[in-house]
């Protein structure tokens, strides 16, 4: 797994969408070779939005052969509620991009029969060849999507009760009264996050530098859902300092000495590179190595 630090917010932001915009444009995906993105909801993906969109108006990056799957949905917010994640996606990012609509996956939490909803789910991602790169955040309880402490890491699309300390965390979308945070969600599952080929978490503050310890430094716990990352062949956390609160300066250390390593070698001349360690650097920057 890769950790990379970076002063704050906004640097943690820039990254990850720069991130994003390499893979897509390193995948190069046309009509018949879309490329599928799992995403999340809450503050932490906000600026990674921003940046994208960025990136779409100065004409370096399109979502034209982009299909979208979100993480997670309330059940019974109306679908035009401020607060549901269909509003929050299109007012933040696929209004502002070149995205076609029938492209765009989130699930529904008014559907009739929720089961049905979260099946049928599971169905269109493995219909369009699984995910490639499934961007996340996660709760101060280190939950990944709504997949709540002491989830199955197993565990597929499914209706899911919220803890309470979610409700108490996401009040603060509604008017902080808690009577008014609904109860149960529609989440992929852990083990649908960790079927992508790829999965990045952005992990910013230090209300979560205990999650992000967790994480890094213990084992895979199911108390702590965003752990089951430890286990996936391509795994990045991107975190800022206030974030790295709780860890070992030595595990800070370790990790940022690794990617001044991975810079020196992008950065140097090809003096004594060899044949494919030269291609190999080549296309480093873009591509994801651990
Ligand atoms: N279901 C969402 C999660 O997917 C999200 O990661 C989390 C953190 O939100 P924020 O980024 O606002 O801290 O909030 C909700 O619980």
């Amino acid at each position: 797994m890769r950790l990379v630090i970076r002063q704050d917010y906004d640097a943690v932001s820039y990254h990850v969408a720069k991130y994003v915009k390499e893979r897509i444009r390193e995948f190069s995906p046309s009509a018949t070779k879309p490329f599928v993105l799992g995403l999340p909801t809450g503050s932490s993906p906000v600026g990674v939005y921003r940046n994208l969109v960025n990136f779409h108006q100065a004409g370096e990056l399109s979502f034209q052969h982009i299909i979208t799957f979100n993480m997670d949905e309330y059940v019974g917010l109306p679908r035009d509620h401020p607060e549901s994640y269909h509003s929050f996606m299109w007012s933040n990012f696929f209004k502002h991009i070149d995205i076609l609509p029938e492209n765009v996956h989130i699930l529904d939490g008014n559907a009739t029969d929720l089961d049905l909803e979260c099946q049928r789910y599971e169905e269109r991602i493995a219909a369009v060849g699984g995910i490639e790169l499934f961007l996340g955040g996660i709760g101060p309880d280190g939950h990944i999507a709504f997949n709540e402490p002491g989830s199955s890491l197993n565990s597929r699309t499914r209706v899911k009760t919220l803890a309470y300390d979610t409700i108490v965390a996401n009040a603060r979308f509604f008017d902080n009264d808690i009577t008014k945070v609904p109860n149960l969600a529609l989440t992929v599952g852990v083990g649908t996050v960790m079927d992508a080929r790829e999965v990045c978490i952005i992990i910013t503050g230090a209300h979560k530098a205990l999650a992000l310890a967790k994480c890094i430094e213990e084992g895979v716990n199911h108390m702590w859902t965003v752990s089951a990352i430890q286990l996936h062949p391509r795994g990045m956390v991107v975190c800022d300092e206030d974030a790295t609160l709780e860890l070992h300066v030595k595990t800070v250390n370790y990790f940022k000495s690794i990617e001044k390593v991975h810079e020196q070698l992008i950065g140097s001349d090809n003096v004594g590179l060899q044949g494919g360690v030269k291609s190999w650097r080549g296309n480093a920057e873009a591509t994801y190595h651990q």
